[in-house]
């Protein structure tokens, strides 16, 4: 491998891939359960070249929860701030990703867009007519972060979820209810479950975290986000990032990441790289075991941590 962090990168694969055994693939979306358990890969942009890991890294899988990461950066750039956390909060939770209990024993509103009821609240501000028309505005803005005209959604992904979503469904009814979003709530979860089905590869990936990683400009100084905006999303990617891992992760890896239950993670280390992860055996919480060793392996080897 011809790149900077040439053979190494080969060699912590190697060593974290094993740790896919101790997890297991996402199967509450049905789609979800036909990843291959063993997967791990990996790949770096640094503005100048890709590098990325032999074997799997043409692999495509869904955003997921990633997708919370754009969304948020979406709605802050259509409505700002004040509009944004008029509707979801600032507050990492300790509860799961698809907790309902503190929208109720809290105020209504979500404690954070990284969370389902939080990216629910956000995606409901998304601008357009329709959802092919919102879908295809945070599509814009993914294909400009990846440099790939052709991202689009996994149709089957998306269906399988939307047929299955009663839990979304529930916290998007509660928070109707509630009065933090004020449309149908399957045209909601059409979008949401679309969204959540953008299909990218390892690469894509760690060209979304470089341009978070470098302050909203891509690798030719264009800006794509407003600095402020990425700042304020690499900063839930630390606190909000790996659901209710989050604190431990910052402690053991130290770099804005977000996850998503097909497996994926995106790193962005400021002003350095980002980084595409696929591995798609979870914890019990919803994170790539594996994804997450080697985020660990990376962040030690390279000295990685923004702490
Ligand atoms: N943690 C996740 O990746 C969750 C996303 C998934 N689409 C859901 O809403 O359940």
């Amino acid at each position: 491998m011809v790149c900077q962090y040439g053979e190494q990168l080969e060699k912590l694969v190697k060593e974290a891939e094993p740790y896919a055994a101790e997890g297991k693939v996402a199967d509450y979306i049905p789609a979800l359960a036909k990843a291959d358990q063993g997967i791990l890969a990996v790949s770096i942009f640094d503005g100048k070249e890709t590098c990325f890991s032999a074997g799997h890294s043409t692999e495509m899988f869904t955003l997921q929860s990633i997708s919370k990461v754009l969304t948020l950066a979406l709605a802050l750039m259509d409505h700002g701030e004040e509009v944004v956390f008029d509707k979801v909060g600032m507050e990492p939770t300790g509860d799961p990703y698809n907790s309902i209990a503190k929208l109720e024993s809290l105020v209504a509103k979500p404690l954070n867009p990284m969370i389902n009821a939080g990216a629910l609240a956000v995606s409901h501000l998304i601008k357009g007519e329709s959802t092919e028309e919102r879908l295809e505005r945070l599509l814009q803005l993914i294909r400009k972060m990846c440099a790939r005209p052709s991202v689009t959604y996994n149709r089957e992904v998306a269906q399988s979820e939307f047929n299955t979503a009663d839990l979304n469904r529930s916290l998007a009814f509660f928070m109707k209810q509630h009065r933090i979003i004020d449309e149908n709530v399957d045209q909601l979860l059409d979008f949401y479950t679309k969204q959540c089905a953008i299909e990218v590869d390892c690469d894509d990936l760690a060209r979304i975290g470089f341009v978070l990683a470098n302050g909203g400009k891509n690798e030719e100084g264009e800006e794509i986000i407003p600095f402020e905006i990425a700042r304020l999303v690499k900063t839930f990617m630390v606190t909000c990032g790996m659901y209710n891992s989050s604190g431990e992760f910052a402690i053991r890896v130290g770099i804005p990441a977000k996850s998503g239950v097909s497996g994926g993670i995106v790193g962005a280390v400021p002003n350095n790289i980002g980084i595409g992860i696929y591995g798609p055996a979870l914890d019990e919480k919803g994170n790539s075991v594996a994804g997450m060793k080697l985020l660990e392996a990376l962040s030690s080897y390279y000295h990685l941590s923004i702490f």
